[in-house]
Formats: structure tokens, sequence, C-alpha cells
């Protein structure tokens, strides 16, 4: 129980985070030209140690040069474990212009990782005279990550986002698998001689759905890496929006539409939302907080979960 409201996310649409390595510039014009929402250009794990210098030269030219236009432009910086991410942050904030939304710090694991970022952008922020306070999203992505969910979704006024970076998660939970996300083989059930796959990454995105929606934070799914497996994506997207995120990482472009159409509801999710939201009229016209809609259950719990669906399918349209 709780006197207190559930705080809102911000409310942008953020379907698809499209990432691309900061050390390949020539793929930024088709980054920004693609339909993700988020677009994330990458200073950490897709960039060789000898590139990093380059890919930061690369990127602030690039946040001032391309037109990224109504996307939310996000870079992911270098973890706090390495030399590179102090540096990351003092270029980004001394060269970018105002146009950079968001950084995203990986491998996140206690509340004052971010505390630490925040002291060094403030004191930039106050240094360069910067407008626009600069957005933060984390990757949860370790075991400590996990661990230390909620503390880390409180962590920052800042914090916007939270995904779940399933590569290094199952490095760090010594998870034996060299796959990223998806299906694993060998986590089955066996029921009456059928085998039966459950989803290993339930939990965790559980996890952090419920840190998320206790903090005001948008919950995302992270990355795909079978980019030859359509299906296999879609699954896992479905999974992870029945579970309450709101989007996908695309680590190849041709994952931007699925991840897209699967976080978009459907005209007949949405027609659906708008009649119980209409039964639910009737019935509190007629003094009843409950009702059926073809032969379930609807009561005021429904309401919010129907206009749940109607607010995310209208900002969609309008952003
Ligand atoms: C796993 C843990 C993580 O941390 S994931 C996040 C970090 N990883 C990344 O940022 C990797 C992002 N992806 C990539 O670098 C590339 O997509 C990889 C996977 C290497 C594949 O590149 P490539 O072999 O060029 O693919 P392709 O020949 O199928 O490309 C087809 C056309 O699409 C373009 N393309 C490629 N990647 C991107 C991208 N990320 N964003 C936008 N466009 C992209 C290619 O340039 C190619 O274009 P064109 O048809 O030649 O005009
Ligand atoms: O950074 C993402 C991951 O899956 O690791
Ligand atoms: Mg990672």
């Amino acid at each position: 129980m709780s006197f207190r409201l559930q705080p809102t996310a911000p409310s942008r649409p953020n379907r698809c985070q499209l990432f691309g390595p900061g050390s390949r510039p020539s793929i930024f014009e088709k980054m920004a030209a693609g339909d993700a929402d988020v677009i994330n250009l990458d200073l950490e794990d897709s960039v060789a140690p000898d590139d990093k210098a380059e890919a930061r030269r690369n990127i602030v030219q690039a946040i001032g040069d391309v037109d990224w236009g109504k996307k939310t432009l996000s870079v992911r910086i270098n973890g706090l474990d390495t030399p590179y991410w102090h540096r990351d942050v003092v270029e980004l904030l001394e060269g970018a212009s105002d146009r950079l939304d968001m950084i995203m710090i990986p491998k996140v694991g206690c509340a004052a990782d971010l505390y630490a970022v925040d002291a060094l952008v403030t004191a930039m922020e106050r240094e360069t005279g910067r407008d626009r306070p600069l957005k933060f999203e984390v990757i949860i992505e370790s075991a400590a990550g996990i661990a230390h969910v909620e503390e880390i979704a409180a962590g920052s006024p800042r914090l916007e986002a939270m995904s779940l970076g399933a590569a290094d998660f199952a490095a760090s939970m010594g998870m034996a698998t060299t796959g990223i996300g998806g299906t694993q083989e060998n986590y089955y059930m066996i029921h009456e001689g059928q085998k039966y796959w459950p989803d290993p990454w339930h939990w965790a995105q559980a996890a952090i759905v419920a840190a998320c929606r206790t903090h005001g934070v948008l919950p995302v799914d992270g990355p795909f890496g079978d980019f030859s497996d359509d299906d296999g994506f879609i699954a896992q997207a479905r999974r992870s929006a029945t579970l309450g995120m709101v989007g996908k990482w695309a680590i190849h472009p041709k994952q931007v539409a699925l991840a897209n159409k699967v976080f978009t509801p459907s005209d007949e999710a949405v027609a659906e939302a708008r009649e119980i939201l209409a039964a639910m009229e009737e019935a509190k016209a007629s003094g009843a907080g409950a009702t059926v809609y073809k032969g379930r259950l609807v009561d005021i719990a429904s309401i919010k979960q129907a206009e749940g669906i109607v607010r995310q399918a209208e900002m969609i349209a309008g952003g």
C-alpha cells in the first residue's frame, strides 16, 4: 500500500533505440534517416580502444552536422571501470551542441555510479553554460546492477530510461551461453515428454520494469544479437512489451521496423481499449464499478489498463 501516486515516465516515443559505433561515421546519416525513435551513438563496446579518441571526435561533429530530426539523441559513454569515461563526458560537453539529449551509462552497479557521473556532468554544464540539462539512461548488465536495480532507478533526477543488456548480463552472471537474448536451448522444462522453453531473461526484465515504474523511468529491452532471426526478435520484443517495457534496441537497421511494430499498440488493441473505456463510462453512469465486456470482467483497474494503451498510441501518433 502506498499513499504516493506512481510517477509517470517521460512521455516520448522510445519504441526502438538504434545503435551504431562512433568509429563508423559513414552510417550516421543512415541512422538519422531511419525510423528509430532513439539514436545511440556508441563509444563503448563496439569501439576498439585505439579508436576511442577518433570516435569521440566523429560523434561530437555529427551531433552538430547531421539532421537528427525529432529523434532522441544519446551517446553511450564507457563504463566507470575504464580509463575512458571521464574524457567521454568532458569532450561531449565541451564540444557537442545542445542537440545531444542524453548519455547512456553502461554497466551501472549502484546508485553512486550515477552520482559520480552527475557530479562531472553538472560541473561541465556550469562551466560550459549548457542550457538544457543532459539526461541519463543506464544499462543493467551485471550481477551488481540487477541486485541494486531499485536504488539505481531512483539514482538521479536526470535518469529517463533503463535497459537490460543481455550480453554483458549473461557474462556477469556466468550464464552458460554466448547468445544475446532470446530462447536458450538448454533452459527448458519437460512435461509429459515435451520440451518447453521458459524465458531466462524474464525475471531480470520484471525487476527492471518494477524499479522503473516505481521511479518514473522508461524500461527498455536491450539487444537481440542474431539479426538474421526476425521471428526470434519479434518473440522477445512481444514478451518484453507484455511485461511493461516500452521498446527495444536495434543493433542492425532491419530490426527497427520490427521493434516499432511490436511497441506500437495495434489498431485492434486501441479500438478494444476505447470500447472498454466506453463500457466503464456506461457502468459508472448506472452507479456500477464493474461490468461485463465481451464476457469478461472489467472494472476500475481496467480503465487504467485501457487508458495506458490509448495514451501510448496517442503519444506515438503525436510524436
Ligand atoms: C551486444 C552488446 C551491445 O553493446 S550492442 C550495441 C553496440 N553495438 C553496435 O553498435 C553495433 C551496431 N551495428 C553494427 O555495427 C552493424 O549493423 C553490424 C552488426 C556490424 C553489421 O554491419 P554491416 O555488415 O555493414 O551490415 P549490412 O551489410 O547488413 O548493412 C546493410 C546496410 O545497413 C547499413 N548499416 C549497417 N549497420 C547500420 C546501423 N547500425 N545503422 C544504420 N545503418 C546501418 C550498412 O551501411 C548498409 O547500408 P547500404 O545498404 O550499404 O547503404
Ligand atoms: O550492452 C549491452 C549488452 O547486452 O551487453
Ligand atoms: Mg554491454
